[in-house]
């Protein structure tokens, strides 16, 4: 039977990135992006704006929308301090699936959580299901109809505290132009575009990075 496209994802990294090295396992899934396979990662190129938002944040608690293959799951928490968590929900199980194995091959397993299902199901049970109390960064890579009513959910759940930033993936294309609307004008947001380029393209992309004011 025919493999899919994040089977052969998870076989490139097996194949060329070093077990336990995630910074490895990124190069891996770039390379296999560039020269075999498109694959909708946020890619290296927005991956550094990722990386200095990270960096920059020092986040404990961190919420992914959108795990996919668990490319920027990686990239996010090879730079998080010992103790900080990420909680990644994915809706595809396939996905999900493919996601804990380029995980476990990082050695980032004690640091990720994926839960499958939907986003808008998902986030009212954070407090309770993991004990979460509010979210230091939030990365939006899912579903782009999704974006503003999770975003609304997360405030009305109590989980974004004042200085909480939220990273959005993709506001330019394929665009989320309710999203940018919304972070834009709402006096409860301050809010910066990083002009970049789609993953592995010449097209324009860009992240929209909004800290919550309270
Ligand atoms: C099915 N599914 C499961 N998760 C998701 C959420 N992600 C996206 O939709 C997504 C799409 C694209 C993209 C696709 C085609 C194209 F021509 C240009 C851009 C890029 C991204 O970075 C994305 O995150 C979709
Ligand atoms: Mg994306």
């Amino acid at each position: 039977t025919q493999s899919t496209r994040p089977q052969r994802l998870l076989h490139a990294v097996q194949k060329n990135a070093t077990r336990g090295d995630p910074r490895s396992v990124v190069k891996a899934i770039d390379n296999f992006c560039r020269q075999k396979e498109w694959a909708m990662n946020v890619g290296d190129e927005k991956g550094c704006i990722l990386d200095s938002v990270v960096s920059e944040v020092n986040p404990v608690t961190v919420l992914e929308l959108g795990t996919y293959c668990g490319y920027s799951t990686v990239r996010i928490a090879s730079l998080l301090p010992p103790r900080a968590k990420i909680i990644t929900l994915e809706f595809n199980p396939d996905y999900a699936k493919i996601a804990r194995q380029v995980i476990a091959w990082a050695g980032l397993e004690d640091k990720i959580q994926v839960v499958e299902g939907p986003s808008g199901e998902w986030i009212p049970k954070m407090k309770e299901q993991f004990g979460v109390k509010t979210f230091d960064l939030v990365f939006l890579d899912h579903w782009k109809d999704r974006y503003l009513p999770d975003t609304k959910l997360l405030e009305d759940c109590g989980l974004l505290r004042k200085g909480t930033i939220l990273l959005a993936d993709n506001v330019i294309c394929p665009g989320t132009p309710d999203y940018l609307e919304y972070v834009r004008n709402s006096p409860r947001y301050k809010s910066q575009y990083f002009k970049s380029h789609l993953e592995y393209t010449k097209a324009e992309d860009g992240l929209e990075k909004s800290v919550f004011l309270g």
